[in-house]
C-alpha cells in the first residue's frame, strides 16, 4: 500500500474519512503553534492537522464523531512515532474537559444531513451551518484566556454570518488566508477572546 507524506508526515487514509485537500492545507500552512501550547482539533479526520500541531505542542487532542476517523488518526499517529496526542470520539466538545490555547476545526458546511460515514465531512446540516453554528457557540469555554481558534469554511456557508456568529459568542473573527478554488472561496478564520 502507497501511503502519501505531507509535510513529512505519512498517513494512512481509508474510504470512509476525509482526504486531506486544499482545506487542509490551508489550513496547515497558516496555523501557528507555539511551544509547549495545549491544542485541539475539531473534525481531525485523519488526524493530519492534530500531528502536525504536536511537532511545537506540549500535548494534542484530536476528536471526531466518525468512529473510523479516530480509529485511523490513532493508527496514524503510531506511524509516525508521535505520542503527545490523542484522539477520542466525540460530537464537536461533548467528550471534551478542560481549556486550550489552540483549537482548529475544518469544518463540514454543504447543505444535507449525513447519511453515511464519509457525509459527515462535507455536509453540515440543513442549511450547511448546523456544525458551524454549534461549534462557535460551545467553543468559548474550551478557550484559554489568550487562546485562538482557527476555523476553516467556504464562502458558499457565508463568511459574514460566521463573524456575526463569533461576535455573538464574544470573539473577535478575521479571515487571515483565502483559496480560490472552482466555484468558492477557502478561507481560513482566525477568532480569538476580545480584550
Ligand atoms: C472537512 S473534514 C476535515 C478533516 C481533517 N481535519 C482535515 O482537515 O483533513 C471534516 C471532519 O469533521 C468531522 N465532523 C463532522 N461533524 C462533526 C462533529 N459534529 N463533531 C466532530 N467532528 C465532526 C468529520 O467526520 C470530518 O472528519
Amino acid at each position: 500500500m502507497t501511503m502519501p507524506i505531507y509535510y513529512g508526515i505519512k498517513l494512512e487514509l481509508h474510504s470512509d474519512v476525509y482526504e486531506p485537500a486544499e482545506d487542509t492545507f490551508l489550513l496547515a500552512e497558516t496555523l501557528e503553534v507555539r511551544p509547549g501550547e495545549i491544542a485541539l482539533d475539531v473534525g481531525t479526520g485523519t488526524g493530519l492537522i492534530a500531528l502536525l500541531m504536536a511537532r511545537k505542542a506540549k500535548y494534542v487532542l484530536g476528536v471526531d464523531v466518525n468512529p473510523k476517523a479516530v480509529e485511523l488518526a490513532r493508527r496514524n499517529a503510531r506511524l509516525n512515532g508521535i505520542s503527545n496526542v490523542e484522539f477520542r470520539l466525540s460530537d464537536l466538545f461533548e467528550n471534551v474537559s478542560g481549556r486550550f490555547d489552540v483549537i482548529t476545526f475544518n469544518a463540514p458546511y454543504l447543505p444535507g444531513e449525513p447519511e453515511k460515514a464519509i457525509d459527515l465531512a462535507l455536509v453540515g446540516g440543513k442549511t450547511g451551518r448546523e456544525v458551524i453554528d454549534r461549534f462557535i457557540a460551545e467553543v468559548p469555554d474550551h478557550l484559554n484566556e489568550n487562546g485562538r481558534v482557527y476555523l476553516v469554511q467556504s464562502s458558499i456557508t457565508g463568511v459574514e454570518e460566521t463573524m456575526r456568529e463569533f461576535e455573538k459568542a464574544g470573539l473577535r473573527g478575521e479571515v487571515i488566508a483565502r483559496r480560490h478554488l472552482f466555484f468558492e472561496d477557502i478561507v481560513v478564520i482566525l477568532a480569538e477572546k476580545k480584550g
